[in-house]
């Protein structure tokens, strides 16, 4: 099958923006970020039975390779909550899809790419308490550093700490690309 022009010259113009990209974290940066929070979670968690909760998109990625480094029984689920959908800035969140374990009296672990300003963690975390989750805990790929986290919203588990620009890679999109680019990177400062 013929590739359109248009999908082809998209296709090119992202290649260019990449390579005028910056990477910020490198691949092998976040296979040692993977590894370390893998083993706070297991001395945390062994034992307790969790709920293990991909927060999809963004959060496939770190799940994928978060879970075969956790050496304990767990429950693997997925949830799909959304304000930024392909933007670079938040929305109001939008619930796609909600995880079909019973969570009540359980301990419940979301693994996200991203603790940005913390809105749809904090939701995500509120609907798991309402269904009855015993504790829920947090574990994220990165935590952006600045002032406008939601009050009271921290990660438990972080991969890695990155500074208060628009990210890809591990997960995250550029307008829907890039999520399977292994590392952190940035777009050209003022892009
Ligand atoms: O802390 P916040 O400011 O709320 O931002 C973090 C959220 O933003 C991204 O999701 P997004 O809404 O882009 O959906 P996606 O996972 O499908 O990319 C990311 O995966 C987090 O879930
Ligand atoms: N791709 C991406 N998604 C996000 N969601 C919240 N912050 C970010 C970010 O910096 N990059």
């Amino acid at each position: 099958m013929q590739v359109s022009d248009n999908l082809r010259q998209q296709s090119d113009q992202l290649d260019a923006l990449l390579a005028r990209c910056e990477c910020l974290v490198t691949a092998e940066a976040m296979q040692t970020a993977y590894a370390r929070l893998a083993g706070e979670i297991n001395q945390r968690l062994a034992g307790h039975l969790p709920v293990v909760l991909a927060v999809m998109n963004g959060g496939l990625i770190s799940a994928g390779q978060l879970l075969p480094r956790l050496a304990f029984p767990l429950e693997l689920s997925y949830l799909h909550a959304t304000r930024y959908r392909g933007a670079t800035t938040g929305g109001a969140l939008k619930w796609l899809a909600q995880p079909d374990i019973e969570l009540a009296g359980r301990e419940v672990l979301l693994v996200d790419d991203i603790l940005d300003e913390g809105t749809t963690l904090a939701a995500v975390r509120e609907w798991c308490i309402d269904a009855g989750a015993a504790r829920v805990w947090i574990a994220v790929a990165t935590d952006k550093q600045h002032d406008r986290k939601v009050p009271g919203l921290t990660a438990d588990f972080c991969g890695v700490s990155v500074p208060d620009r628009y990210i890809f890679g591990e997960g995250m999109d550029y307008h829907g690309y890039f999520r399977n680019l292994p590392g952190i990177h940035v777009l050209p400062e003022g892009e």
